[in-house]
């Protein structure tokens, strides 16, 4: 299996130096040249396997010999061992035919940990091999940072920084991030929003000296294999509904467009798909883009989701390239116009995500509407992130086809909107008891590339 980047003009990878790059050195991000594909029988094959066992089936034919069949499978099972519920996803049901996959189990309470605490072990397996060292820095709107200092604390051969907007991130999620002791992880509140944290982590891939003097490496969804570890859920909820032998369709939480680009491949893979709906908050760039063609920027608006308060969806690139057909010129060309502003996506173009993607968007209002109702008819208690889903979903759903909402992250990391909505304050879970009790460590930074990049060589320790 080879990668590819969607502008082009990159080198073409194996799976694990795909990994280990992080953004393609001409800005794009990589994709696998070729999506395998699965028989009816293969997925059914799914069918009773333990979420591992289906995780190693799904992303095997992704990794071709950069791990054997052995390791692998160890991998997997290192990773999902600390997450707190038995079938890591579960499916619970909402109404007749309205399920929610509860993606909040593992480490840090949000979907993040799904992929991270694979890639913390193949990051492991694969720097313990070559004896090399990367410095990962990383952008958070809140959740990928708690979950990438979980996974790599401690971790020999890797030093990770983690960029936030000062101020804009739920108290826990904060604390995630800056109580951890260990002396590789580095928590940086940014004086900025999510998407400078995301542009200043682009720019240092940019600067290809800076990235070869630190061997930068990235565990945001610009790396494949964070991708690929979030297309296993897709399976495993669909099947557990009847897959192959009934459509499932999926409302996703969107913001950097990484989850929902998953689900993509799970249906070109040969999943039974019906919709995949886009669902944002007031950041409504996406919903915006699909209704319009026009994707422009605009003032972040913060929202009681943070973590999906993104204008500049990182992934929504990826999807830009099939939908010109994996033409990297124009996504290049798309690409500048984008630094000033926005695009208009051709009419083709526009079809084309139409004819894999639905939108919908949900108010503040709305989202704590959701929360209460919700909690009030299943006794279901929504993180705001995933009341947007549900909320959408419910709005687009067709009574024919099952919809599976994703549930990104656990009421507990935002527990002042969840009890905004319902009047009670969610508790975290016994394992994190002492969050509010521990130090924080963080150091405050400005939005500039070269003092970003003097605190990165000066606090490096690899
Ligand atoms: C809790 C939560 N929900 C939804 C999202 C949006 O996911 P994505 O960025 O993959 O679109 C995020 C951020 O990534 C998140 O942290
Ligand atoms: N919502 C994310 C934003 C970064 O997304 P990623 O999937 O590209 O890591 C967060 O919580 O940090």
């Amino acid at each position: 299996m080879k990668y590819i980047s969607t502008r082009g003009q990159a080198p073409v990878l194996s799976f694990e130096e795909a990994m280990l790059t992080g953004l393609a050195r001409d800005g794009g991000l990589y994709v696998p040249e070729e999506i395998p594909t699965f028989s009816e029988d293969d997925i059914a094959a799914l069918a009773g396997l333990s979420y591992e066992d289906a995780a190693f089936r799904v992303m095997k034919p992704f990794i071709g010999d950069a791990f054997d069949d052995r390791e692998f499978r160890s991998i997997i099972g290192r990773a999902y061992e600390g997450f707190e519920h038995i079938a890591r996803a579960p499916l619970k049901q909402l109404d007749s035919n309205h399920f929610l996959l509860e993606l909040f189990h593992g480490p840090t309470l949000a979907f993040k940990d799904f992929a991270m605490q694979l890639i913390g072990q193949l990051f492991q397996a694969s720097l313990a091999r070559s004896g090399n060292r990367v410095t990962i820095v990383g952008a958070t709107s809140g959740d990928t940072g708690s979950a990438a200092i979980e996974a790599f604390a401690g971790l020999d051969n890797v030093d990770v920084f983690v960029l936030y907007p000062h101020g804009r991130v739920s108290e826990v999620q904060r604390r995630q991030m800056t109580t951890p002791d260990a002396e590789n992880v580095h928590a940086i509140a940014l004086d900025g929003h999510f998407d400078d944290c995301q542009a200043r982590l682009k720019d240092m891939f940019n600067d290809h000296a800076f990235r070869d003097e630190v061997g930068l490496a990235g565990v945001n969804s610009i790396n494949w294999a964070r991708v690929l570890a979030q297309v296993v859920y897709y399976f495993t909820s669909a099947v557990s509904l009847g897959a192959p032998h009934r459509n499932v369709s999926f409302t996703v939480p969107t913001g950097n467009f990484g989850d929902i680009f998953a689900g993509s491949i799970a249906k070109r893979m040969g999943l039974p798909i019906d919709r995949l709906v886009i669902a944002t908050n007031q950041n409504d760039i996406l919903h915006r883009c699909m209704t319009t063609g026009e994707y422009r920027t605009d003032k972040v608006i913060p929202s009681i989701s943070p973590s999906m308060d993104i204008q500049v969806s990182s992934n929504f690139e990826r999807a830009l390239f099939d939908a010109y057909g994996r033409d990297g010129a124009a996504v290049a060309q798309l690409m500048e116009e984008l630094k000033s502003g926005g695009f208009k996506v051709s009419q083709g173009a526009l079809e084309a995500l139409r004819e894999d993607y639905d939108s919908g968007m949900a108010t503040e209002d709305e989202t704590l509407a959701t929360i209460s109702h919700i909690a009030e008819v299943t006794g279901e208690v929504l993180c705001p992130h995933s009341a947007v889903g549900v909320k959408v979903a419910e709005e687009m759903r067709n009574p024919e086809v099952p919809m599976i909402t994703l549930a990104t992250a656990h009421p507990a990391k935002f527990p002042d909107a969840v009890e905004e909505a319902t009047g009670d304050r969610p508790g975290l879970p016994p394992f994190m008891a002492s969050l509010y009790d521990r130090p924080e460590r963080v150091t405050e930074a400005k939005n500039d590339l070269a003092a970003l990049q003097s605190l990165i060589r000066e606090r490096r320790t690899t």
